[in-house]
């Protein structure tokens, strides 16, 4: 059979299609302490004042700051120490001329008091009585309401990624059940006769599917839930019903392996028999230059390399955005940072090649060095690699000591480097 001629399109062209095919995701609403790393469905006010009274911030005396007037070593001025608080309590004395009441970190300012003196620089010359050498001034270590946050500010909003702090701004405004987005459900199917199961022995011809526990953790950390749903033999009819019952299972199904022009890359005819829309089955890069995806009933299908470093770059680019767009996520791609090349890099480009990297800083200067083998099929490089260096199509090698545009693997960005398209062939 003749070699059907593929479209080949540039990297940017092919994250803006999938950018354009969004999903609604229904949303939930789910305890707090559950609610790390998933994404906030609503805007978050503020529903009160914070701190929401003054109160101290240290351990000392709530005086009144003009009892002070004049005190110094030789001429101390002696307070009444009418009440004891710790945090918590309310006192329910007014502090009047010559008084002083006792106070812990975080308790509220009694009635009358203006500052607070701490604790190491009063003399406490009996159980009642305080010895204040220095003069204080209004509002002296007074934590006052609302000086953190007032009441009625938007402090999270729809789309943000609930990280430690936000937990935090959550707990503190009551929030004790979030309303977050649904986790996409991902479908992971592999394909490819050679596939063993990770649990099997190998034999001669085969290998273990490694891809699909790859994607499934890489879907876990983009804020999907991933279902590997198995392996398929390169038979065209297995493979075709393995992937429709699979697509009524899932929001988004990514399949590994058979997108190629080879006999068993059975992808391709299937995307046409079952009437798929094909968005993309060529891309100008490397690794992953076969990654496809077609659109089937408003589901997206994603056909990743079975080479491992391939898929795991398709993922990282385009399934990622994909999802992330779908959960109203602010920043859908990985961060991007200009490095430093730390070792020529000379092979030439002639798509726009994503390189496993490692960032290291060197004291303010992040540097990236290649790690492992350069080949779509190595899977060791994927150890080491927190980045991947792009170089842009079109371009030779690349010599030590150049700056390049460098993608964080645990780095979110809110841009894809579009200068960067707009200047070459990405
Ligand atoms: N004549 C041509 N041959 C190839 C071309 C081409 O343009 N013309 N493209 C090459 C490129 S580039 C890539 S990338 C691969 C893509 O192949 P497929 O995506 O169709 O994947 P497979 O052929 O099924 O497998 C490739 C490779 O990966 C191994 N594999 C597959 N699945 C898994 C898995 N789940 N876990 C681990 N490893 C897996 C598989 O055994 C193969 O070694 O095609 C080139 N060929
Ligand atoms: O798609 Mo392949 O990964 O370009 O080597």
């Amino acid at each position: 059979m003749p070699i059907e001629k593929r479209k080949i399109i540039p990297v940017w062209e092919a994250v803006r299609s999938v950018l354009d095919q969004t999903f609604e995701l229904p949303t939930e609403t789910i305890p707090l302490e559950e609610s790390d790393n998933r994404y906030l469905a609503e805007d978050i006010k503020t529903t009160h004042d914070v701190p929401p009274f003054d109160r101290s911030p240290y351990d000392g005396f709530a005086i009144r700051a003009e009892d002070t007037n004049g005190a110094s070593k030789q001429a101390p001025v002696i307070l009444n120490v009418i009440d004891s608080i710790g945090a918590g309590h309310v006192s329910e004395k007014t502090v009047q001329e010559g008084e002083a009441v006792r106070l812990m970190t975080g308790a509220a300012i009694p009635k009358g008091a203006n500052a607070v003196i701490m604790l190491e620089l009063v003399s406490e010359r009996d159980s009642v009585h305080i010895e204040i050498r220095r003069t204080v001034l209004p509002g002296d270590n007074i934590s006052e309401q609302g000086e953190d946050t007032e009441q009625g500010t938007q402090i999270l909003k729809k789309g943000s990624k609930i990280h430690p702090g936000a937990v935090a701004l959550l707990a503190t405004f009551g929030y004790e059940r979030v309303k977050v987005m649904k986790k996409p459900v991902v479908g992971i199917l592999a394909t490819g006769t050679e596939l063993l199961d990770v649990g099997e022995e190998l034999v001669p011809g085969k290998i273990r599917n490694s891809n699909a526990y790859m994607i499934a953790s890489q879907i876990k950390k983009i804020g999907g839930e991933p279902h590997i749903l198995g392996k398929l033999p390169d038979d065209f009819e297995q493979t075709y019903t393995g992937i429709v019952s699979a697509l009524e299972r899932c929001d988004v199904l990514i399949t590994t392996g058979g997108v190629s022009v080879g006999d068993f890359d059975h992808l391709p005819a299937i995307y046409k028999k079952m009437g798929a829309k094909l968005l993309f089955n060529k891309i100008a890069m490397r690794p992953g230059s076969v990654t496809s995806a077609a659109d089937y009933k408003g589901k997206l299908l994603f056909g990743l390399s079975g080479n491992p470093s391939a898929c795991f770059v398709g993922c990282e680019l385009f399934v990622r955005p994909y999802l992330l767009n779908a959960l109203n996520a602010d920043k859908v791609h990985l961060g991007v940072l200009k490095t430093e090349l730390q070792e020529d890099f000379l092979k030439p480009n002639p798509f726009t090649r994503f390189v496993r990297s490692r960032v290291e800083w060197r004291g303010s200067a992040p540097f990236s060095v290649p790690v492992g083998l350069d080949k779509s099929g190595s899977v060791s490089s994927l150890a080491e690699a927190n980045a991947l260096i792009v170089l842009p199509g079109g371009t030779r090698g690349w010599e030590k000591g150049s700056e390049v545009t460098t993608l964080l693997l645990d780095g979110e960005g809110s841009v894809w480097p579009w200068d960067l398209a707009e200047k070459s062939k990405l």
